[in-house]
């Protein structure tokens, strides 16, 4: 498939994985939150001093603002992305406990501008839409992706969704680096796209 076609494809499967996502209702949300909190921390395995990458909610993502904290009750560096520029990767600032969040567009918080930056072990990524392959759908701004190919050591990328965002294949393009795992309020698929 040509690139444009691809595009075409996934701008239909954001429509559809947005009505799908903006159907759940808020109990639904909090006590699937809940669930992917417990099955993350049962079958993700985390090394003592790994970092991790979370995320702010934006609108009807789902929350993991539990596991952050849990994370950094027990020690476990957190980081929080910033998006500087359209065509930049996101800035991922270390969020220690109790420290301030400020406004960092897009309705997210994110730690200051001072804050360490750090490369993360786990990512904890976003998204709008997840297929039975790993593949990804984000919002199209090409974030994560960008952020991953410059780092160090390929972090392990864990999805967190609804159930509901299970759409059908979606085409991947070059530049889209597939998730090792989704969890969702059902469980944990892995896909075995590790490098
Ligand atoms: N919680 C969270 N934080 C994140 C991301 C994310 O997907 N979720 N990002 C992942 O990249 C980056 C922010 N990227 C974003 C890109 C687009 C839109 C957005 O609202 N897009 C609109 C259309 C654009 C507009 O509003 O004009 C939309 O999709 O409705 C939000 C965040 C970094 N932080
Ligand atoms: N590694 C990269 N280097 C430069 N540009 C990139 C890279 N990855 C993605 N992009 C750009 O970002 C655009 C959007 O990519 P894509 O549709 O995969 O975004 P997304 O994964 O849905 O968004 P996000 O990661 O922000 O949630 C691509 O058309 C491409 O131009």
């Amino acid at each position: 498939m040509v690139d444009a076609m691809i595009e075409e494809a996934k701008a239909a499967l954001r429509l559809e994985a947005h009505a799908k996502r903006a159907a759940l209702g808020a109990n639904r949300r909090a006590e699937a939150a809940k669930a992917v909190s417990d099955h993350f921390f049962e079958s993700i395995k985390l090394t003592p001093g790994d970092i991790v990458a979370g995320y702010w909610r934006i609108r009807d993502e789902l929350d993991c603002q539990a596991i952050l904290i849990r994370l950094m009750d027990s020690f476990q560096p957190v980081v929080l992305p910033v998006v500087m520029g359209p065509d930049e990767p996101l800035e991922l600032r270390v969020w220690e406990q109790g420290a301030a969040l400020y406004p960092a567009g897009f309705g997210t918080l994110a730690p200051a501008e001072l804050a360490p930056r750090a490369e993360p072990d786990i990512v904890l990524v976003p998204l709008l839409g997840f297929d039975a392959k790993g593949t990804r759908l984000g919002y199209g701004g090409g974030y994560y992706d960008r952020t991953l190919v410059q780092l160090k050591k390929r972090p392990q990328l864990v999805g967190l969704a609804f159930s509901a965002q299970e759409v059908d294949e979606i085409p991947r393009e070059n530049h889209d680096v597939p998730l090792d795992a989704v969890v969702t309020e059902v469980g944990v698929r892995q896909f075995g796209n590790g490098a």
